[in-house]
Order: C-alpha cells, then sequence, then structure tokens
C-alpha cells in the first residue's frame, strides 16, 4: 500500500486576503519557501516494507515513482511533482488550459513559447502522439503540467508515449501534482513565472530567485519561433478530416507571416483554395506588396504585441493596401498598428470551450483560445469596428475595418485543438478578397 503522508503547511501570506481563502485539497503537496522551507524536502513515503534500507536500496525496482521534480511559482510556493519527459530546470510563466482533448496540438502550437501549460483535463497521455497532429515542427512551450499522466497509451494513430515524445524534444513534464490547486491560484492572482526542476542539488530559494527574476512581458518571442526564409504552402486538410462541403473555385494568392503560425490555419486556408508564401516575422512590407498578393495573413504567435514594433511597422505598411486577415498576435499587431492599445490580461484564455459572439449576426461560437494579451476597444480609432466579443468576459475577440478590407480574430477559426464553429471566418477572407478583384 502506497500512502502519501505529508501534511499540508499552512498557506503562505504572500499578499490578498483571497489566496488564504484557497483551499487545498489532500493532493495539495504545496509549501511556502517563507513559511516552511523545512516542508519542501522529497515527500515522505511510507509503505510496507519489512525493511526500508533495503527498500531504499532498491527504489529504482519499485514499481510506482517517488517525487523528483519540483515546481516553484513566484508568490514562494513549492510543489512537488514527478517527472516525465526530459529533466533539468527551466522557466516559464504558468498558464491553464482547459481543453479536454488535443494535448498534441497545444504541445506544438508556438504561440505557447515561453509559457508552462497547464492541463486542467486531470488525465494526460492517453491516446499518445502521433505525425499528423504537429502544429509546427517543434515544440517551442517551456513544459507540460498535468494531474495524471495515463498509465497506458491507446490510440490506433497512435507511434509513440507522450512521454518518449517529450523526451526526444527535450521539453520537461510533470504530472502528480495539484493542477487545480494551482489553476485557482492563477485565476485568484493572475499569472505567475514558475520554475521546474529535477535538479536536487538546486534550493528552492535559488529556485525563487530565477522565477521572480525572469520577464515575459516586453520581450520579443515572435523571432524565436519564425522561420528562416519564405517558403510556399499548397497542403490542404486531407480529405478524411475535410468537413467543409463547398469547393472552392477561385485561387487566391497569400502571404502568410509567420509568427509562430500554425500549420492547419496554412491547411485550411489551402482548403479554401489559397496558394500561400510563408515569409519570417522580419519580411519587409515592401517585398510583401512587390508580390502582389490577394492578401496578407498576420499568424497567430507568443509573447507580448507591444514588444515587436518592427512587426508592427509591417502591418501598418500593409493595411489599407490589400485585404488583410489577423489572427490572435495577427489580431493584436493590427490593433496596435491602427493605433489602439494592447494589455495584458490577468490569466488570459486557454482552452478549446469559449464562447464568443459575432456582434453582427448574434450568431454565438465555442471557440479554441490561447491568449494572454487583449486589445482595448477603447483605444481604436473610429470607423474600426468591434465584430466579435468573448462573453465570459466582454473583451474584445474580434475587429474589422470595411474601408481598409481588414478582419481580425483574437481567437482560433482553425481550431487544432477546439470546435470548428469559427471555421467560416477563412470563407469571409476569400469573400474580402473576391470584392478586392471586382
Ligand atoms: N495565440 C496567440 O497568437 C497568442 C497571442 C499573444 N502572444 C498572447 O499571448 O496574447
Amino acid at each position: 500500500m502506497l500512502l502519501q503522508v505529508r501534511r499540508l503547511p499552512a498557506r503562505p501570506a504572500v499578499g490578498s486576503p483571497a489566496r488564504r481563502s484557497l483551499g487545498l485539497g489532500h493532493h495539495g503537496r504545496v509549501s511556502s519557501i517563507s513559511k516552511a522551507p523545512t516542508a519542501t524536502k522529497p515527500l515522505a513515503v511510507c509503505c510496507s516494507v519489512a525493511n526500508p534500507a533495503a527498500a531504499a536500496a532498491t527504489t529504482m525496482e519499485r514499481p510506482w515513482k517517488l517525487s523528483d521534480a519540483r515546481l516553484v511559482l513566484e508568490d514562494g510556493s513549492v510543489w512537488n511533482a514527478k517527472s516525465f519527459g526530459a529533466s533539468g530546470t527551466q522557466v516559464a510563466e504558468v498558464v491553464f488550459n482547459t481543453s479536454l482533448t488535443g494535448y498534441q496540438e497545444i504541445l506544438t502550437d508556438p504561440s505557447y513559447a515561453g509559457q508552462f501549460v497547464l492541463m486542467t483535463n486531470p488525465h494526460i497521455g492517453n491516446t499518445g502522439v502521433n505525425p499528423d497532429d504537429e502544429e509546427s515542427i517543434k515544440c517551442f512551450l517551456g513544459g507540460l503540467i498535468i494531474r495524471n499522466l495515463s498509465i497506458c497509451t491507446s490510440n490506433w494513430r497512435c507511434t509513440e508515449t507522450l512521454d518518449e515524445y517529450l523526451k526526444k524534444r527535450n521539453i520537461m513534464g510533470i504530472y502528480d501534482v495539484d493542477t487545480r490547486a494551482i489553476t485557482r491560484r492563477l485565476r485568484e492572482d493572475g499569472s505567475l513565472i514558475g520554475v521546474l526542476s529535477t535538479d536536487q542539488s538546486r534550493k528552492d530559494e535559488e529556485l525563487l530567485e530565477m522565477a521572480q527574476k525572469w520577464k515575459i512581458v516586453g520581450v520579443d518571442l515572435i523571432s524565436g519561433v519564425s522561420c528562416d526564409a519564405p517558403y510556399e504552402w499548397l497542403d490542404k486538410t486531407d480529405s478524411e478530416w475535410e468537413f467543409k462541403n463547398k469547393k472552392s473555385t477561385e485561387t487566391f494568392h497569400i502571404v502568410a507571416y509567420d509568427f509562430g503560425v500554425k500549420q492547419n490555419i496554412l491547411r485550411r486556408l489551402a482548403s479554401y483554395g489559397c496558394k500561400i508564401t510563408v515569409v519570417p516575422a522580419s519580411w519587409p512590407a515592401s517585398e510583401t506588396l512587390k508580390l502582389k498578393p490577394d492578401g496578407v495573413l498576420f499568424s497567430n504567435g507568443p509573447g507580448d504585441p507591444a514588444a515587436v514594433p518592427y512587426a508592427v511597422k509591417t502591418v501598418q505598411e500593409i493595411v489599407g493596401k490589400v485585404p488583410v486577415f489577423g489572427i490572435c498576435m495577427g489580431h493584436q499587431l493590427i490593433g496596435q498598428a491602427l493605433g489602439g492599445k494592447t494589455f495584458k490580461m490577468k490569466f488570459g484564455h486557454h482552452g478549446g470551450n469559449h464562447p464568443v459572439r459575432d456582434n453582427r449576426t448574434g450568431r454565438v461560437d465555442i471557440s479554441a483560445q490561447n491568449h494572454n494579451y487583449a486589445v482595448d476597444p477603447e483605444s481604436l480609432p473610429e470607423g474600426v469596428q468591434v465584430t466579435h466579443i468573448n462573453l465570459n468576459d466582454q473583451s474584445c475577440a474580434g475587429l474589422a475595418f470595411p474601408k481598409m478590407k481588414l478582419m481580425s480574430l483574437q481567437y482560433h477559426p482553425e481550431s487544432s485543438p477546439g470546435p470548428h464553429d469559427s471555421d467560416l471566418a477563412f470563407g469571409e477572407f476569400v469573400e474580402l478578397m473576391k470584392s478586392n478583384r471586382l
């Protein structure tokens, strides 16, 4: 029998009374550096063995794994966990994702660069990973935080386990940590920087200092995930998975700015009849305009939109000259290019269950979202329409400026993962390009 017998220390008084009101369940193996440094020692584990010394000598042969990793948050809390994937020490911002499925697409969404993704769905890894669900050429995120790592993998497309996959890509994962308690903390206090470590030689205090010194606001993260040189993209959604009935009759040439583009955006545009030239984030607007494209896509991408003025300038130089579509980071850059402001949200939107209303029609879509920043609609100039709002918090979820043949969405119409409700947005962009041809 395995008993985990660590008593929870009192919650650290690190600020608001709300922190103290957060109840932790019996799985909440959390301690505080400031209050209970001794409690950060490896989890005490009781088991019914006759000879404890012999048991210690055969640790590796035990059928269960002991706590061997820590997540230290910038508020001073220390969460003991078990590691999978790569080992080491990594710093990033913790965000929680409420998607029930699609962890592989989440792992390969470049917009998560600089972040640890905590999955609120407690059971992860059961379908393994496969070659078809990749959203980019590598995993850019900081690491993965989950409650239960599935002990078996079973899916007809699976080619390797999540553990093997993360190991190969040098991405850290932790499990057996109270993801609900961490999520509640993030909801109360907002996003927190954390350090994940399997290195037992590092003190909690050292990891805390690392977390507290690290910054994500004001950092250009798109230059680290963008492609190096332009390339053509032709792949459509595989016929097996296509759900759009109407065949595209016209072809449109799109230049897609890769700020960390998810491949399903490119696949969906190709399915809607587009031939796409993908260009790096730093590609000059003048070169793009020389190609005389039917439209320009500004893709999703990681980090702070206010930290990439060169990209805002590019958007400014293109908007009004050719129809444009911005998705997520692309939407935020358009907001800035129009003279608006972006701001950091408390804990952002990450998941496949966000209701969004199209203000023009009243239609509500359930959407896939992944962003920590948003456009302040009050800061936008006259003539710019807020076409969509997020119904959870009324934040701006889409813009249009008909005079400029411009549309943008704060969320992910391509899903992957998530519901397909908003796929029609790609059709809308095609109509915008068509109207420009007439
Ligand atoms: N998915 C994205 O493009 C993310 C947008 C932006 N980096 C944010 O976190 O708000």
